[in-house]
């Protein structure tokens, strides 16, 4: 379980530009369930998805991570943390070019400095779940934006993360291929694992099964719906 307490994030703290993006947050993502963050552009989704997987500090406030204290912890920690405990899609894929997609898909596990082979293969298992086997040695130039997206969520799942945290994961999707990942995400929540979603999309926040839709404006929280 994961849980805001009071969060704020400021950017450009104390200059002409700063922007309070977030204004006490209070939340708890509940394990095991698909939870949407939805709201406009600039709502703050992006600054709270970062700050609940661990990839940013809030300014003010608390994030605990199974009841221990996350949001004080030294970067060292938390890239740790990062790497066993969430597993990212994000909207633009950042599948690293040059290199196969099984090459992309083994990537986050290289620093944990498993077998190579045992990686290979558990690469190899969820790119055929996602049907991409027979993709594993294309370079990740040649993919559709359907297929990218699978090889993405194969990658965040190389280290059996129990937290899989998707931003904006349908913003360039089709209906087709949305559903197709609704499908995935739904294996996933089904396997035991956490989502978190931040979408405008009604596709994604409208649909069966998501378990929690948090909605938000200017920076705080508008509504929260089951
Ligand atoms: N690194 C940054 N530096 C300065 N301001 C930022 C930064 N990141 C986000 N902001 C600002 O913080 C506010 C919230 O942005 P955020 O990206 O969290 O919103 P969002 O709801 O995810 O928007 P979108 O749907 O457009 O991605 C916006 O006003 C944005 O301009």
């Amino acid at each position: 379980m994961i849980t805001l307490t009071a969060v704020t994030k400021l950017y450009n703290e104390g200059r002409p530009n700063e922007v309070q993006a977030l204004r006490g947050i209070d939340l708890t993502i509940a394990r095991n369930a698909v939870t949407v963050l939805k709201g406009p552009s600039g709502s703050g989704k992006t600054t709270l998805l970062s700050l609940i997987a661990c990839m940013a500090r809030p300014t003010s406030g608390r994030v605990h991570l199974d009841g221990e204290l996350v949001s004080g912890l030294p970067e060292k920690f938390l890239t740790e943390l990062r790497r066993t405990t969430f597993g990212f899609v994000f909207q633009r894929f950042n599948l690293i070019r040059g290199l196969s997609v099984l090459e992309n898909v083994m990537l986050p596990a290289a620093p944990l400095g498993l077998e190579h082979a045992a990686v290979r293969a558990r690469a190899l298992e969820h790119l055929d779940a996602l049907d991409l086997g027979p993709r594993a040695d294309s370079p990740v130039e040649y993919l559709s934006g359907g297929e990218a997206q699978r090889a993405t969520i194969a990658r965040a799942l190389i280290n059996d993360p129990p937290i899989l945290i998707a931003d904006e994961p349908t913003a360039n999707l089709d209906t087709a291929l949305t559903e197709r990942f609704l499908e995935i995400v739904a294996a996933e929540r089904a396997a035991g694992r956490t989502v978190v979603i931040t979408s405008h999309d009604p596709r994604i926040w409208g649909a069966e099964g998501v378990d929690a839709v948090v909605e938000l404006r200017d920076g705080a929280i508008t509504g929260e719906f089951a």
